[in-house]
């Protein structure tokens, strides 16, 4: 159930009118719903429900702190990948016993810190990686719980920057080589072999792939008991899919239910990691037209969020909807929606039929994943502020960037 809706030909966020939003924070301005992430969250909770498990948010996807709490308050564990990410997760209240970590290039001070706090298990990328984490984990005289991201071969059918689950890919170690590394992590003295993960890819509509890909590290997982290698807990990592257009990927419920179905017999806990399909739907970018310029062959809506805030239409070419807050009767022109960038690649979307005047405001839909995250200062613009929706409440979760903070870092060289 979409919390973006229309009542009265304004376009709401839960029980607040977007136009309500723009006039008390301004634009452009990331708007989250509170119950959409609750919900999506519950949607694989719920489907969990009776065995063992642990749901863990990516925070790549989106790590503002609100967000990140409203999660911890439902229970959620949390899939981070950098030292920065665990500290967002500590300071917004989540438990470091139900973090996972994964990432290719964790440093020696990430492993300490992470050692430190007793997250739950660092999912490995490499052998060198488990070398590493023994030597820390030595240094601090503590065992280091791991599981071994294992790359199964399998083509999620998803756009090739986001797909992770091929051989060719930077992620994890080919499935047949994980034996050995389990061989070498069960020598080592600090290390306690917990689980085997995987993730394969993102935005995946479709079950298959996941499936196909379980039934190969079913297999390590067999592999592994007959030589003594005893593993507690699955990480299949996120990936599952969202509508931005018409895409019908399968929900939460229906993933499970058919993993639960192939897991029968088997005492194994069982981790998730998705992102994007807790937080996608979950927010919008709210952004006002500056300018309605028109030539001979286009016509452009200029507004006033570019590629630097919402990077996914240029960087993926991602279709995105972008709905008017307040839609105007008349005949619609076929707008590229675009941004003050100085990039033809900054675009939000291309030949969008809208009715527009200079002045109104476009919600641009699904944002709530990889959006604010990716942002970037390019062209010296401040980053968008972020508001929490819940019910008729909003509350600013991060201020707009000011320019004195664009340049607050830097200094001139002496005379
Ligand atoms: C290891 C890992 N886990 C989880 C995710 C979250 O993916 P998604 O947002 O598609 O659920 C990613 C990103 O693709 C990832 O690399
Ligand atoms: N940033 C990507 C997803 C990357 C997934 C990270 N492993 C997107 O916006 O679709």
């Amino acid at each position: 159930m979409s919390q973006f809706e229309y009542r009265d030909g304004l376009l709401y966020a839960e029980d607040v009118a977007l136009t309500e939003v723009a006039k008390k924070f301004g634009t452009p301005t990331y708007v989250y719903s509170r119950a959409h992430l609750e919900q999506q969250y519950n949607s694989y909770a719920d489907a969990l429900d009776g065995m063992p498990h642990l749901v863990c948010f990516a925070v790549k996807a989106n790590s503002n702190l609100a967000v990140l709490n409203v999660l911890a308050r439902l229970g959620a564990g949390f899939d981070i990948v950098s030292g920065g990410e665990l500290e967002r997760v500590l300071a917004a209240g989540g438990q470091a016993n139900k973090i996972v970590f994964s990432g290719v290039g964790k440093t020696r001070a990430e492993m300490h810190r992470a050692l430190q706090v007793g997250i739950h298990c660092f999912n490995l990328e490499s052998l060198d990686e488990l070398e590493r984490l023994q030597e820390v984990a030595a240094e601090l005289g503590v065992q280091a719980p791991v599981s071994v991201r294992v790359n199964p071969d399998v083509d999620a059918g998803t756009h090739p920057y986001i797909s992770t689950g091929l051989k060719d890919n930077k992620f994890g170690i080919a499935i047949h080589e994980a034996e050995a590394v389990y061989q070498r992590a069960a020598q080592l003295p600090n290390i306690t072999i917990l689980g085997v993960d995987c993730h394969i890819g993102s935005q995946l509509t479709s079950l298959e792939p996941f499936l196909d890909a379980l039934e190969r590290v079913l297999i390590l997982v067999d592999r592994l008991a007959e030589l003594g290698i005893n593993i507690e807990h699955l990480d299949l990592g996120g990936g599952l899919g969202v509508r931005y257009r018409d895409e019908e990927p399968p929900c939460a419920g229906d993933y499970i239910a058919q993993v639960r179905q192939r897991l029968a017999g088997r005492k194994l806990t069982l981790i998730f990691e998705p992102g994007r399909y807790i937080a996608a739907n979950a927010g919008v970018l709210l952004t006002q037209v500056e300018y309605l310029k028109h030539s001979a062959d286009k016509d452009f809506a200029i507004v006033d969020a570019a590629m630097n805030d919402l990077i996914r239409p240029a960087l993926y070419e991602a279709w995105m909807d972008i709905k008017p807050v307040v839609p105007r009767e008349g005949t619609p022109r076929h707008y590229d929606v675009v941004g003050p960038v100085c990039e033809t690649g900054d675009f939000l979307g291309k030949d969008r039929p809208l009715c527009l005047q200079e002045g109104d405001l476009l919600a641009v839909c699904s944002a709530g994943a990889y959006g604010f995250v990716m942002a970037s200062n390019y062209n010296s613009r401040g980053r968008a502020a972020e508001v929490m929706v819940d019910g008729e409440q909003m509350q600013v979760v991060r201020q707009r960037e000011t320019i004195a903070e664009l340049y607050a870092n830097e200094s001139l060289l002496p005379e």
